[in-house]
């Protein structure tokens, strides 16, 4: 399996030796893998393989039993809560409950890292939540309340929330899941300018192997809490990484447009 494993750029997140246990569960097994700054990983595999718990460690709500995480050269541990939340931004799969509150004070909410002990912000936080609702074409449904919009509305005004936050490093656990193929193309590309435009570092978890190669520069792949493939699309998705690490017969095709690897399902003939 591929061993290309880390980019030019300095490491943002630095891990080694990983392991974490859920009880008598070991959900992550020795895992090592560097994040460069401005890298774009997707985290793929197969369900159960660990991929929420590496997330979870990373952004600093679950605790490693082993090893070592390292963000921006310092332990994750010597972090506080606040600090950790000015760097680190995570969106989960369904972002936001449908509840009554405006999109803007939504978005505004994104603020909160930047507030002092009164709720105030000295910074020109209004300004920056201006910018995010015109950037997603939100600024319309600025008044609306979340629970009158759609769900594809609803996790374009939950990433408005995390570009908010400004944060160096967006942690994404399958963001696109209940999106239709519209919303998750439209998802990916704002991700995409975002990135480009902030020089953000992404790490996200997909179960869409096709948009990870469409969209992540890097792939690491795990498969029972082990982390057994980490390349580019290019080097990691073929044939026989694909067999190993999800037990599926895939046929790889090359996207007509991008030259990246594509998927296809085969149903088992044999
Ligand atoms: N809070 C928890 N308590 C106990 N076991 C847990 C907990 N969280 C996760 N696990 C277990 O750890 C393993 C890894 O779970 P995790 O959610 O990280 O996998 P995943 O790859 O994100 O899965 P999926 O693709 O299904 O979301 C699973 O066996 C899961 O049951």
């Amino acid at each position: 399996m591929s061993s290309s494993t880390r980019s030019n750029s300095t490491s943002l997140i630095s891990i080694k030796g990983a392991g974490k246990s859920y009880g008598n569960h070991q959900a992550l097994h020795n895992v090592d893998w560097h994040v460069g700054e401005g890298d774009w990983w997707g985290v793929v595999g197969p369900n159960g393989s660990g991929k929420s718990t590496l997330i979870q460690l990373i952004a600093g709500t679950e605790q490693l039993n082993e090893g070592q995480i390292r963000i921006d050269g310092r332990d994750i541990g010597s972090y506080s809560r606040k600090d950790l939340s000015r760097m680190i931004a995570v969106l989960q799969q369904d972002g936001l409950p449908a509840i009554s509150y405006p999109v803007r004070d939504v978005v505004e909410m994104g603020r909160y890292p930047y507030q002092n002990w009164l709720g105030r912000e000295t910074g020109d936080g209004a300004l920056v939540v201006d910018r995010v609702l015109q950037d997603l074409g939100l600024t319309e449904l600025a008044d609306r309340p979340l629970d009158a919009l759609s769900g594809g509305q609803r996790q374009r005004v939950a990433l408005a929330k995390v570009m908010a936050q400004e944060p160096r490093l967006l942690l994404l656990d399958e963001p696109t899941t209940f999106l239709d193929i519209k919303y998750q193309l439209q998802f990916m590309e704002l991700l995409s300018a975002w990135r480009q435009r902030n020089n953000i570092t992404i790490v996200a978890v997909l179960h869409d192997l096709n948009l990870a190669a469409l969209f992540c520069d890097h792939i690491l792949a795990l498969r029972e809490g082990m982390a057994v493939g980490k390349g580019t699309p290019h080097t990691l998705i073929n044939d026989e990484n694909i067999q190993d690490i999800f037990r599926v017969k895939p046929a790889i095709v090359s996207h007509p447009d991008h030259a990246i690897p594509q998927l296809l399902l085969r149903r088992d003939i044999d």
